[in-house]
């Protein structure tokens, strides 16, 4: 067989056509198609090679997902299936994006509890350490949530995801979240934040039927606003970073896509939520890792020596949030991309109204830990933190039913409980 091949490619070596001495290198035919085959072929190498994301920022982003992207088939759609099923009377079907999240974790497993149908998706990229998300993720398959691995910007998986469920609702965490990283890898803020927000409207928009979606907006909308409490009537026209700025478009966003289509929208402004199996890039998560190794940490202050405090909320506090703006969110009005109707359009803040000073979190952690921290205090950096937070959540009281219950020391109390037991003797270390 091997002799056959190289002996037909010698032989056809060997033959000369008939044309041959006619198609010289200077005919203007050999040069059209020679320049006509290298055009051809830069076109073919540019598109293949191209992310499919077709996002400017895609091989960075790519980089940064550790997913393998790999769904579909039958056994793959029936456990989307059986995840999206709805157990109990009048419950609903929710898709979760950013379920092994820390906000995604906590509200995919509340859904669960209750019967309600969950189907979650993360693309687990490694911003913060992703044996955290993993483990988080093993938590919830425990539970019987399955979470698809991919990201919000495959227009085509979502659209798949919508063809086997018909989600009643999204409840929609995926992010890239963090207020100082913003400023190391912007374009990953813009691709999650921006491009990922609107590749999942315009796959809610077309679904049929449409989903309510409930998202999560930030605190940090608020910027450089000075008004306290922060309500939500109050100008958020001065984000102070570029995370700010990406949930400020956010917000525009689902103005616009509440407007044109109908979709019926309720976006949530966390303020710095914190507790078990929290983010480490997080300040009191990475405050009680460096305290038990015997490292320094910084304690910014505003200029004056002025206090910087924020409005730490309570995971189960803002789970019961998310759950009341689900059971209150209003049908979506368009059907197949059409508008049919005016959809409801929210904006609450789920904070903890009351702000504690950055240095009393840390004499609480010292006293939880039971071990002195050695500080050092540091200017606030200009890097989009800003001096204070103070959440006004009248008007969730109003429509959820939000009460938020847990003071900071009870909250922290029951975080460090958790770190030792996830971190603690013999077992993995914090990143
Ligand atoms: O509400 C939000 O929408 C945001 O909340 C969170 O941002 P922040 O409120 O800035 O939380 P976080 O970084 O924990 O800093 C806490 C405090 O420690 C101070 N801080 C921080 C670091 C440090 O080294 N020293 C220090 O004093 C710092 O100045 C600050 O006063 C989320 O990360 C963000 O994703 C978003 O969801």
């Amino acid at each position: 067989m091997k002799e056959n091949v190289q002996s037909t490619l010698g032989k056809f070596k060997m033959e000369k056509s008939p044309y041959m001495h006619r198609l010289r290198w200077h005919s203007p035919i050999v040069k059209l198609t020679f320049w006509s085959f290298v055009f051809l072929g830069l076109i073919l190498v540019f598109f293949f090679r191209s992310p499919s994301t077709s996002s400017p920022l895609g091989s960075d982003v790519s980089r940064r997902s550790l997913s393998t992207n790999s769904w579909g088939g039958p056994a793959w759609e029936k456990r989307v299936r059986s995840s999206a099923k709805v157990r109990s009377r009048n419950g609903i079907s929710v898709l979760v994006t950013g379920a092994a999240g820390f906000v995604g974790t906590h509200v995919s497993a509340a859904l669960k509890r209750r019967g309600d149908g969950v189907l979650g998706l993360d693309n687990f990229n490694d911003y913060y350490d992703p044996t955290l998300k993993r483990a988080r993720q093993a938590l919830l398959e425990r539970s019987g949530v399955y979470i698809v691995e991919g990201d919000i910007n495959d227009k085509a998986l979502l659209e798949k995801l919508f063809e086997v469920v018909a989600f009643t609702h999204v409840m929609h965490l995926a992010a890239q979240a963090g207020v100082r990283y913003a400023m190391v890898n912007p374009g990953s803020y813009i691709h999650s934040n921006i491009a990922g927000f609107v590749s999942l409207l315009e796959v809610c928009k077309s679904a049929n039927p449409q989903p309510a979606i409930v998202w999560a907006s930030s605190s940090s909308v608020y910027g450089l606003n000075t008004k306290v409490p922060f309500s939500e009537k109050d100008r958020t026209d001065q984000p102070a970073s570029l995370y700010a700025a990406t949930k400020k478009a956010g917000e525009e966003i689902a103005h616009t896509y509440n407007h044109i289509y109908g979709l019926s929208l309720t976006g949530l402004r966390f303020f710095t939520v914190y507790g078990p199996w929290g983010r480490p890039d997080m300040a009191y998560f990475f405050f009680t890792k460096d305290i038990l190794k015997g490292k320094s940490i910084q304690i910014f202050e505003a200029a004056n020596h002025g206090t910087v405090a924020r409005d730490f909320t309570y995971i189960d506090d803002i789970v019961k949030g998310c759950l009341a703006s689900l059971d209150t969110a209003e049908k979506s009005t368009g059907s197949g991309g059409k508008k049919k109707g005016p959809a409801q359009l929210r904006v609450f803040n789920l904070g903890n109204t009351s702000p504690v000073p950055v240095t009393n979190l840390v004499n609480i952690l010292e006293r939880l830990l039971k071990v002195k921290a050695k500080k050092s205090i540091m200017k606030l950096p200009r890097n989009g933190d800003v001096q204070f937070t103070h959440a006004n959540i009248s008007s969730a009281r109003r429509e959820l039913g939000y009460k938020p219950s847990t003071d900071l020391q009870t909250g922290l109390k029951k975080f460090v409980k958790w770190y030792l037991s996830y971190y603690g003797e013999g077992k993995k270390s914090a990143k």
